[in-house]
């Protein structure tokens, strides 16, 4: 019977410290199944030095109990291990014995196939690797306006060492070169290692991946669950984090990857357009944490490889995505309809850099008594990004790329090669661009969902890596991508709905770097005159007249599809709990704090009507 990672660590581990029955080889013999917390797995000395205050000199002992905020650290020591303490309702093998590092079987082996994941950017250009340490501008991001709105919300920190994350995350945030935390993660950590549910909102490119991966993987080195079932060729995982496309999923595993690296927690990922028994042989490995995209987790859950019986953390990337109408009978399937925990028995944390109300109406199905952060404005572009906004011709459109293009190559940034990346509305004017561009002697690649899976990661591989300078991409590319270089995004195509305008120019401006956006304007787009008018204005950019034009002379919202900026008034976010319109008699607002008190009003109105818009690949 194959067995997963965890359960066949657990069995080693179990049997070695308990029965102390050995093999031929003088191991000892696994005989029943206890398991074993991730923290206790995987006990090493850090590769490298941490700096002092990412160190811990409290007692082992000194642990505070979930959701614990604390100005020192309670994970213990250095490489001390604390084998032998119970507590957190897990059955923790005892301290006798020879120890975990000294076992050749489980977690040993395990260890030993532990890839370093933060040596992966050896295909980046000299230009870009020189680049790399430029450092991070988080002081753009300080005076940005925070909204909290729920029970008892618990307090922001300033620092990562506030924060009881432990002493091997800590290291790899050091390895991560984050100095402090974002402001979306200085709310959102704490409000989540409290155990509390959150739909978070913040802008593009500030870190959320971060801010919902370091809660799931403490809480799991934390050991905060019971033994998990063991079933032929079925897998447990303690937290599911599920995303819209088959990129975003892989950028995710290789940043929870890193952010794991050498805690003990396993991260698996699971996407539909590559081979199903590669990744079902890397689920019996075991897995803590399964990165998914929708389609490929409901072909898993079919075939009964996966269960999502324990499930402790669901976490919802692009979450507005995620519900909106071509997708949310998928996610319902998996977070209703088979045997996850529901609300209120796990912990759900839904991140975005919008939503429009309906949809968090629709998502505040998947919570239980949570809490509404608002890090900037709900769907508002970062400052960061300049904007610019040009009236073109279809017909003009291709050579008036050619000259921005052209006065790029000239001016560059200081000199310095960037990334462009260019946004189309089809998947056939994509491969068509892509070939004029060739044609024209500017080396371009192209990303939609028309190609196969390897040619997208090849794609991927060569504008990424600087390779390939310009990427012609689907909508499929528009969200959650973070590609340090892309310096320009071209909206081609503008598309139809303000919110994926807002994903797509977030693939520039990222971690405290600037920006540029240009979009292409014309009668067609006409729709999109007073959201984009709108938009720029609130971000401090330059409207052109004819587009302030344009925008009073457009029906706001009508016949604009997708628009949810409808109803009038001045777009903002906030919960909408506080809306007049929800009338649930639950008491959602006894603690509201609002720590930047930005007070507007709600504007987007009914109407919806997006459409379904499914551009990305979901099998
Ligand atoms: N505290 C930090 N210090 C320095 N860099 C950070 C920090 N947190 C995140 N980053 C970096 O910022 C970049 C953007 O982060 P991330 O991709 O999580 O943004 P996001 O908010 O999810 O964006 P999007 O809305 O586009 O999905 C990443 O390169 C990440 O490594």
């Amino acid at each position: 019977m194959t067995t997963s990672w965890a359960d066949s660590v657990a069995n080693t581990a179990s049997e070695n410290v308990a029965t102390g029955a050995s093999n031929s080889n003088g191991l000892k013999r696994p005989t029943r199944s206890t398991y074993v917390p991730p923290h206790l797995r995987n006990r090493q000395p850090p590769s490298s030095d941490p700096p002092a205050q990412l160190q811990t000199s409290s007692p082992a002992n000194d642990r505070v109990d979930y959701g614990g905020i604390t100005t020192k650290s309670h994970w213990g020591g250095g490489s001390r291990p604390d084998f032998g303490r119970t507590g957190h309702n897990v059955s923790i093998v005892g301290r006798g014995g020879s120890g975990w590092n000294s076992r050749s079987g489980g977690w040993e082996r395990g260890r030993e196939r532990e890839v370093n994941p933060f040596g992966d950017d050896e295909n980046l250009t000299q230009e870009f690797r020189d680049q790399e340490n430029m450092g991070i501008n988080f002081e753009a991001y300080d005076d940005i306006p925070v909204e909290t709105s729920g029970n008892n919300v618990p307090p922001p920190v300033n620092t990562f060492a506030e924060i009881d994350l432990g002493d091997a995350l800590n290291q790899n945030i050091w390895r991560c070169k984050y100095v402090k935390p974002t402001p979306v993660q200085r709310y959102a950590i704490p409000i989540s290692l409290a155990g509390r549910d959150l739909m978070a909102c913040a802008q593009t490119g500030s870190g959320k991946t971060a801010a919902f991966c370091f809660p799931i993987i403490s809480g799991i080195m934390r050991g905060q669950y019971v033994q998990r079932p063991r079933g032929a060729r079925i897998v447990y995982p303690l937290a599911l984090i599920l995303s819209p496309t088959r990129e975003l999923s892989c950028q995710i595993h290789n940043e929870a990857r890193k952010f794991s690296y050498q805690t003990g927690v396993k991260v698996v990922v699971a996407y539909g357009g590559a081979p199903i028994n590669q990744q079902l042989r890397e689920l019996e490995r075991g897995v803590d944490i399964l990165v998914a995209t929708p389609g490929r987790l409901v072909d898993l859950l079919e075939r009964a490889r996966v269960s999502l019986q324990m499930i402790r953390y669901l976490a919802l990337d692009e979450a507005d995505r995620m519900l909106d109408m071509g997708f949310e009978p998928q996610i319902r399937k998996i977070v209703e309809q088979m045997d996850m925990p529901s609300p209120g028995a796990r912990q759900t944390m839904l991140f975005s850099a919008t939503f429009p109300k309906e949809i968090q109406r629709l998502a505040s199905d998947f919570l239980s008594n949570y809490i509404f952060l608002a890090v900037g404005r709900v769907g508002s572009s970062t400052d960061l990004i300049v904007q610019r906004v040009e009236f073109v011709h279809e017909s003009d459109k291709r050579s008036h790329l050619m000259d921005l293009i052209h006065a790029q190559k000239e001016n560059g940034v200081q000199g310095k090669q960037t990334l462009t990346l260019v946004f189309v509305e089809t998947k056939k004017g994509a491969d068509s661009l892509e070939h004029w561009l060739c044609l024209n002697g500017f080396p371009a690649t192209t990303i939609h969902g028309d190609r196969t899976q390897q040619e997208r990661e090849q794609a991927l591989r060569l504008f990424k890596s600087g390779k390939t300078p310009i990427l012609v991409a689907t909508d499929v590319a528009a969200r959650g991508l973070d590609i340090p270089h892309v310096g320009h995004v071209v909206n081609f195509d503008l598309p139809n709905d303000i919110d994926d305008y807002v994903h797509r120019i977030g693939r520039t401006g990222r971690a405290g770097k600037t920006g540029l956006a240009t979009a292409f304007f014309n009668e067609n787009n006409s729709s999109m005159a007073r959201p984009l008018a709108d938009l720029m204005q609130e971000a401090n950019q330059e409207v052109p007249a004819w587009l302030t034009r344009y925008a009073s002379r457009a029906s706001y919202g009508g016949g604009g599809g997708r628009n949810r900026r409808s109803g009038g008034g001045r777009f903002g976010g906030r919960d909408f709990r506080r809306d007049g319109s929800f009338n649930r008699t639950t008491d959602y607002y006894g603690g509201a704090n609002s720590s930047g008190g930005y007070g507007f009003s709600g504007g987007y109105g009914g109407g919806g009507g997006y459409g379904t818009g499914v551009t990305s690949a979901w099998d």
